[in-house]
């Protein structure tokens, strides 16, 4: 955690989900009270077909929607894509870019995520920017090397506490119910959070949330998140179950206890 910064919970439901979902949808809208809500943000990303309808049943709450990723452009010739103005006109805050799954299956270089974070900004969403090393990159040492070119590479000039949210992913840690250790967690967290500071200044750098994510549930979350300038989770496989979801940002009730 981070003094004074209101941490994020956010679900990934990457490519899962139909309309059927709205009733695990509506579950963690009633179980996110005002207490919990007082204590962390909650968002859900869904697929894009079910943003419209995720953000129409959550108007009057205080759990947000986001997306899992958008065009650069925001309107033209590209067939199939959707710009980051179509999901803020959906109801979206938020989208998710970079994640290592589209870095990898659709082979988007660091340009391309710049682009991307840019148009998020362009059309009001927060940019949730996701970094991380592979195996082979941990195993050789060079983990923050690629953190940081990542990160110097993904992230316009200009961003802010509001703006952005980084999230770091190990690919290796994603969907394989690995995870790193808490002391390897804190040392990248805390090298993020270093070239925050130093690119966006002092303060603002030091409010930008850093979620972790990777294999993040409810029984590991209270390890993971207690870490310092750890400031939330990015989470997939669990965030598609309302009681993991919500029992991992409980997990802030034991936490800011
Ligand atoms: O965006 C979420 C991450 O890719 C983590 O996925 P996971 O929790 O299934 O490992």
């Amino acid at each position: 955690m981070t003094p004074g910064v209101r941490p994020l919970v956010a679900g990934n439901w990457k490519m899962n989900g139909l309309k059927a979902s709205a009733s695990e949808f509506r579950s963690m809208l009633d179980g996110y009270g005002e207490d919990l809500a007082d204590l962390t943000g909650l968002m859900v990303c869904p697929p894009a077909t079910l943003v419209l309808a995720f953000a129409q049943m959550s108007q009057d709450s205080r759990l947000s929607v986001g997306a899992q990723d958008c065009h650069a452009e925001p309107s033209g010739a590209h067939t199939g894509d959707l710009s980051a103005e179509m999901l803020a006109d959906s109801g979206a805050v938020a989208v998710i870019v970079g994640h290592s799954e589209r870095r990898q299956n659709h082979n988007e270089g660091d340009e391309e995520v710049h682009a991307k974070a840019s148009a998020a900004w362009r059309a009001g969403l927060t940019a949730i920017v996701c970094v991380g090393e592979t195996e082979y990159e941990r195993q050789e040492g060079e983990t923050l090397d690629r953190v940081g070119n990542q990160l110097a590479g993904s992230i316009p000039d200009g961003a802010t506490a509001d703006n952005l949210v980084v999230a770091y992913e190990p690919v290796w840690a994603i969907g394989t119910g690995n995870t790193p250790t808490a002391t390897d967690v804190a040392e990248v967290h805390r090298f993020i959070r270093t070239r925050l500071r130093e690119r966006f200044g002092a303060e603002e750098g030091g409010r930008i949330r850093i979620l972790y994510g990777g294999s993040v549930k409810p029984s590991n979350a209270e390890e993971l998140l207690g870490v310092d300038n750890v400031d939330g989770a990015l989470v997939g496989g669990a965030s598609l179950k309302a009681e993991d979801l919500l029992g991992i940002a409980m997990t802030y009730r034991t936490l800011k206890a």
